[in-house]
Protein backbone atom coordinates (compact mmCIF):
# COMPACT_ATOMS: atom_id res chain seq x y z
CA UNK A 1 0.00 0.00 0.00
CA UNK A 2 1.75 2.94 -1.06
CA UNK A 3 0.05 6.20 0.28
CA UNK A 4 0.87 9.97 -0.88
CA UNK A 5 1.44 13.42 0.03
CA UNK A 6 0.19 16.15 -1.95
CA UNK A 7 0.87 19.66 0.54
CA UNK A 8 -0.52 23.43 -0.99
CA UNK A 9 -2.31 26.25 0.30
CA UNK A 10 -5.49 25.45 -1.41
CA UNK A 11 -6.05 29.35 -1.92
CA UNK A 12 -8.38 28.76 -3.57
CA UNK A 13 -8.46 25.09 -5.03
CA UNK A 14 -8.79 24.83 -8.56
CA UNK A 15 -8.80 22.89 -11.62
CA UNK A 16 -5.00 22.42 -11.47
CA UNK A 17 -4.94 20.91 -8.32
CA UNK A 18 -7.89 18.59 -9.29
CA UNK A 19 -6.07 17.52 -12.16
CA UNK A 20 -2.67 17.21 -9.38
CA UNK A 21 -5.10 14.97 -7.50
CA UNK A 22 -6.38 12.37 -10.39
CA UNK A 23 -2.70 11.84 -12.00
CA UNK A 24 -1.33 11.37 -8.55
CA UNK A 25 -4.34 8.60 -8.13
CA UNK A 26 -3.38 7.11 -10.53
CA UNK A 27 0.03 6.52 -8.90
CA UNK A 28 -0.54 5.94 -5.23
CA UNK A 29 -3.41 3.63 -3.46
CA UNK A 30 -4.27 6.61 -0.90
CA UNK A 31 -3.82 10.49 -0.93
CA UNK A 32 -2.97 12.76 2.12
CA UNK A 33 -3.99 16.32 1.46
CA UNK A 34 -2.63 18.71 2.81
CA UNK A 35 -3.90 22.22 4.07
CA UNK A 36 -0.75 24.05 4.80
CA UNK A 37 -0.16 27.09 6.33
CA UNK A 38 -3.42 26.33 8.39
CA UNK A 39 -3.41 29.33 10.83
CA UNK A 40 -3.62 31.79 7.68
CA UNK A 41 -7.31 32.93 6.96
CA UNK A 42 -8.56 36.81 6.46
CA UNK A 43 -5.90 38.20 4.04
CA UNK A 44 -5.13 38.88 0.20
CA UNK A 45 -2.91 35.71 0.18
CA UNK A 46 -5.02 33.74 2.40
CA UNK A 47 -8.75 34.44 2.33
CA UNK A 48 -9.97 31.44 3.65
CA UNK A 49 -10.01 29.23 6.82
CA UNK A 50 -7.85 25.86 6.62
CA UNK A 51 -11.84 24.45 7.38
CA UNK A 52 -13.05 25.91 4.53
CA UNK A 53 -10.24 25.06 2.34
CA UNK A 54 -11.11 21.56 3.43
CA UNK A 55 -14.98 21.83 2.90
CA UNK A 56 -14.05 22.93 -0.96
CA UNK A 57 -11.94 20.44 -1.60
CA UNK A 58 -14.22 18.09 -0.44
CA UNK A 59 -16.81 19.03 -2.45
CA UNK A 60 -14.77 19.59 -5.47
CA UNK A 61 -13.48 15.79 -5.37
CA UNK A 62 -16.98 14.41 -4.49
CA UNK A 63 -17.98 15.63 -7.61
CA UNK A 64 -15.70 14.31 -9.72
CA UNK A 65 -16.55 11.00 -8.14
CA UNK A 66 -13.24 10.57 -6.60
CA UNK A 67 -13.65 7.83 -3.55
CA UNK A 68 -13.06 9.79 -0.27
CA UNK A 69 -12.60 6.68 1.54
CA UNK A 70 -9.24 6.88 -0.10
CA UNK A 71 -8.54 10.40 1.27
CA UNK A 72 -7.16 12.30 4.39
CA UNK A 73 -7.23 15.78 5.17
CA UNK A 74 -4.58 17.36 7.33
CA UNK A 75 -4.44 20.78 8.14
CA UNK A 76 -0.46 21.84 9.18
CA UNK A 77 -0.08 25.58 10.67
CA UNK A 78 3.28 26.98 9.20
CA UNK A 79 6.57 26.43 11.62
CA UNK A 80 9.62 29.30 11.60
CA UNK A 81 12.05 26.59 10.85
CA UNK A 82 12.31 24.99 7.72
CA UNK A 83 14.91 22.41 8.56
CA UNK A 84 12.15 20.65 10.94
CA UNK A 85 9.24 21.16 8.74
CA UNK A 86 9.09 17.74 7.61
CA UNK A 87 9.43 16.41 11.34
CA UNK A 88 6.47 18.81 11.73
CA UNK A 89 3.87 17.09 8.60
CA UNK A 90 5.08 14.22 10.15
CA UNK A 91 3.93 14.66 14.08
CA UNK A 92 0.07 15.74 12.33
CA UNK A 93 0.06 13.36 9.88
CA UNK A 94 -0.84 9.56 8.87
CA UNK A 95 2.39 7.61 7.71
CA UNK A 96 2.95 8.21 4.09
CA UNK A 97 5.43 7.17 1.30
CA UNK A 98 5.88 9.69 -1.26
CA UNK A 99 5.45 13.27 -1.79
CA UNK A 100 3.49 14.59 -4.76
CA UNK A 101 4.95 18.74 -4.95
CA UNK A 102 5.99 21.48 -7.65
CA UNK A 103 7.09 23.53 -4.79
CA UNK A 104 11.01 23.91 -4.92
CA UNK A 105 11.53 24.39 -1.26
CA UNK A 106 9.34 21.54 -0.42
CA UNK A 107 10.67 19.10 -2.27
CA UNK A 108 14.09 20.08 -1.76
CA UNK A 109 13.13 19.89 2.00
CA UNK A 110 11.56 16.14 1.62
CA UNK A 111 14.38 14.98 -0.12
CA UNK A 112 16.87 16.19 2.33
CA UNK A 113 15.02 13.93 5.00
CA UNK A 114 15.11 10.72 2.44
CA UNK A 115 11.77 10.78 0.70
CA UNK A 116 10.54 9.98 -2.40
CA UNK A 117 9.25 13.46 -4.28
CA UNK A 118 7.46 12.94 -7.46
CA UNK A 119 6.45 16.16 -9.51
CA UNK A 120 2.88 16.68 -11.21
CA UNK A 121 2.84 18.03 -14.82
CA UNK A 122 1.87 21.29 -14.83
CA UNK A 123 -1.62 22.13 -15.67
CA UNK A 124 -1.86 25.47 -17.55
CA UNK A 125 0.08 27.09 -15.19
CA UNK A 126 -0.96 30.46 -16.24
CA UNK A 127 -4.41 30.53 -15.68
CA UNK A 128 -4.68 27.76 -13.42
CA UNK A 129 -3.10 29.55 -10.69
CA UNK A 130 -4.59 30.60 -6.75
CA UNK A 131 -3.28 34.03 -7.05
CA UNK A 132 -3.97 34.97 -11.03
CA UNK A 133 -7.71 33.52 -9.33
CA UNK A 134 -8.31 35.54 -6.15
CA UNK A 135 -7.06 38.46 -8.58
CA UNK A 136 -10.07 37.69 -10.92
CA UNK A 137 -11.97 37.64 -8.05
CA UNK A 138 -11.19 41.03 -6.53
CA UNK A 139 -11.64 42.42 -9.77
CA UNK A 140 -15.15 41.20 -9.73
CA UNK A 141 -14.52 39.50 -13.18
CA UNK A 142 -16.43 36.38 -13.17
CA UNK A 143 -13.76 34.25 -15.65
CA UNK A 144 -12.74 32.94 -12.10
CA UNK A 145 -15.40 30.88 -11.43
CA UNK A 146 -14.65 28.88 -15.05
CA UNK A 147 -10.81 28.41 -13.15
CA UNK A 148 -12.43 26.29 -10.24
CA UNK A 149 -14.22 22.95 -9.92
CA UNK A 150 -18.21 24.21 -9.99
CA UNK A 151 -18.58 23.05 -6.26
CA UNK A 152 -15.90 25.80 -5.35
CA UNK A 153 -17.08 28.36 -7.11
CA UNK A 154 -21.02 27.30 -5.37
CA UNK A 155 -19.04 26.96 -2.43
CA UNK A 156 -17.27 30.56 -1.85
CA UNK A 157 -19.97 32.17 -3.56
CA UNK A 158 -21.85 30.23 -0.07
CA UNK A 159 -19.31 31.72 2.28
CA UNK A 160 -19.25 34.91 0.42
CA UNK A 161 -15.99 34.39 0.16
CA UNK A 162 -15.59 36.46 -3.42
CA UNK A 163 -16.98 39.17 -1.10
CA UNK A 164 -15.11 38.55 2.06
CA UNK A 165 -11.64 38.59 -0.46
CA UNK A 166 -12.66 42.02 -2.21
CA UNK A 167 -13.84 43.62 1.50
CA UNK A 168 -10.14 42.80 3.09
CA UNK A 169 -8.70 44.11 -0.64
CA UNK A 170 -10.37 47.30 0.09
CA UNK A 171 -13.38 47.28 -2.83
CA UNK A 172 -16.54 47.13 -0.53
N1 LIG B 1 -1.85 24.31 -12.55
C1 LIG B 1 -1.11 23.49 -11.80
N2 LIG B 1 -0.56 22.36 -12.34
C2 LIG B 1 0.21 21.55 -11.59
N3 LIG B 1 0.53 21.76 -10.30
C3 LIG B 1 0.01 22.87 -9.72
C4 LIG B 1 -0.82 23.78 -10.42
N4 LIG B 1 -1.15 24.77 -9.58
C5 LIG B 1 -0.56 24.51 -8.40
N5 LIG B 1 0.14 23.36 -8.47
C6 LIG B 1 0.93 22.73 -7.41
O1 LIG B 1 0.06 22.37 -6.35
C7 LIG B 1 0.70 22.58 -5.08
C8 LIG B 1 -0.12 23.51 -4.24
O2 LIG B 1 -0.26 24.71 -4.95
P1 LIG B 1 -0.78 26.08 -4.32
O3 LIG B 1 -1.88 25.81 -3.37
O4 LIG B 1 0.34 26.93 -3.88
O5 LIG B 1 -1.43 26.72 -5.66
P2 LIG B 1 -0.97 27.96 -6.50
O6 LIG B 1 -1.92 28.03 -7.63
O7 LIG B 1 0.50 27.87 -6.81
O8 LIG B 1 -1.28 29.10 -5.43
P3 LIG B 1 -0.69 30.59 -5.16
O9 LIG B 1 -0.75 31.30 -6.48
O10 LIG B 1 -1.63 31.12 -4.11
O11 LIG B 1 0.71 30.40 -4.64
C9 LIG B 1 2.12 23.11 -5.41
O12 LIG B 1 3.00 22.00 -5.47
C10 LIG B 1 1.92 23.71 -6.79
O13 LIG B 1 3.14 23.73 -7.57
N1 LIG C 1 8.51 26.15 7.67
C1 LIG C 1 7.29 25.86 7.26
O1 LIG C 1 6.30 25.94 8.00
C2 LIG C 1 7.06 25.41 5.85
C3 LIG C 1 8.08 25.02 5.00
C4 LIG C 1 7.75 24.62 3.71
C5 LIG C 1 6.41 24.65 3.29
N2 LIG C 1 5.47 25.04 4.15
C6 LIG C 1 4.04 25.10 3.76
O2 LIG C 1 3.71 24.05 2.89
C7 LIG C 1 2.71 24.50 2.00
C8 LIG C 1 3.23 24.29 0.62
O3 LIG C 1 2.23 24.59 -0.23
P1 LIG C 1 2.43 25.45 -1.55
O4 LIG C 1 3.17 24.57 -2.49
O5 LIG C 1 1.02 25.70 -1.91
O6 LIG C 1 3.19 26.71 -1.18
C9 LIG C 1 2.47 26.01 2.33
O7 LIG C 1 1.37 26.12 3.21
C10 LIG C 1 3.76 26.38 3.01
O8 LIG C 1 3.63 27.47 3.94
C11 LIG C 1 5.74 25.40 5.41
Amino acid sequence: MRRGLYPGRFQPFHLGHLQVVKWTLQRVDELIIVIGSAQESHTLSNPFTAGERMEMIRRALEGSNIDLSLIYFVPIPDILMNSVWVYHVKSFSPKFDVIISRNPLVMRLFKEAGYEVIEPPAYDRKIYNSTFIRRLIIENNNEWEKLVPAEVSAYIHEIRGDERLRSIAGFS
